[in-house]
């Protein structure tokens, strides 16, 4: 990703203008695949001061995909007479001081809201207490590692925003995937074992807001369903991956 800023000094008697001509040129931007986002700023204390701010996906991206396309054509059309206006153009490359003020609002996570690592290892201590006596899932954890439940229980608090113990200590997803290859797992057992999950969740009370468990359930389904597709005997997993970072989705539980 690649910044490029371009300030322009525009007076007074040309502003509208220059606004009407940037409003019909950001269609161009719009257009691009190589646009990230842009936005045209005007100075307070210098109201004939204009900044342009475009994020590119890349350098490449701006000067060889846009600049060389039929889109720039067209945005140039529009803004080309504003060029001997133009004080600064140039490239920024981030660095690593970025941040989100205490101004956004933002929801805890869902790892937090849960009530963290404790919440998670009560829920799968008591899930896998269930599993023992539950005739469909019972024989494929017959020879479970003693410490099942807690290092799902890791996983999962990794997953919904907790630090990153399962990849530091349990080998993150590629130890996870190992876990299921071959398992042939069921679409009986998959239903099975997220109804277990679902009564364990009660049970141990976890947070029982339309918004956690909304969020709790999409993951649940998009996990198990991996896990019976990664199970196939004739299964072509991807080998590596990060561990998802599972957010609020659509519903976050509260808004600025
Ligand atoms: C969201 C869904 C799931 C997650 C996050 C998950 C997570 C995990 C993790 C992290 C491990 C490895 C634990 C370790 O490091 O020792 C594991 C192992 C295993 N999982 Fe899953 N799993 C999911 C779904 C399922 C389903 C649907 C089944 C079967 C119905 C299943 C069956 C197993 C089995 C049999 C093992 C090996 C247990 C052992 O021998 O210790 N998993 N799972």
């Amino acid at each position: 990703m690649i910044l490029e800023y371009i300030r322009y000094r525009i007076p007074e008697s040309q502003e509208g203008e220059f606004r009407a001509a940037y409003e019909r040129a950001a269609d161009s931007l719009r257009e691009s695949p190589n646009c990230l986002d842009f936005e045209l700023s005007r100075g307070v204390e210098s109201t004939d001061q204009y900044t342009l701010r475009i994020r590119w996906d890349s350098l490449e991206g701006h000067l060889e995909g846009f600049r060389k396309g039929e889109l720039f054509q067209a945005f140039f059309a529009q803004v080309g007479p504003y060029v001997d206006a133009v004080e600064e153009m140039r490239h920024y490359q981030p660095t690593a001081v970025v941040g989100v003020g205490a101004g956004t609002a933002r929801p805890p996570s869902l790892y937090d809201w849960a009530g963290g690592e404790e919440a998670f290892e009560r829920l799968f201590t008591r899930f896998y207490e269930t599993v023992p006596d539950d005739e469909l899932l019972a024989p494929l954890f017959a020879g479970m590692n003693p410490a099942h439940a807690h290092h799902v229980a890791m996983w999962l608090g990794e997953v919904f925003g907790g630090p990153a113990v399962y990849t530091e200590l349990r080998g993150g997803y590629e130890n996870m995937l190992a876990h299921h290859l071959g398992k042939a797992i069921t679409e009986q057992q998959r239903r099975r074992w997220v109804s277990l999950l679902v009564d364990a969740a009660d049970e141990v009370g976890l947070p029982g807001d339309p918004e956690f468990r909304a969020a709790f359930m999409s993951y649940v389904e998009w996990g198990t369903r991996i896990a019976v597709e990664n199970s196939r005997p004739d299964a072509t997993p991807m080998p590596h991956a990060p561990v998802p970072r599972w957010g609020w989705g659509v519903a976050p539980p509260w808004r600025p």
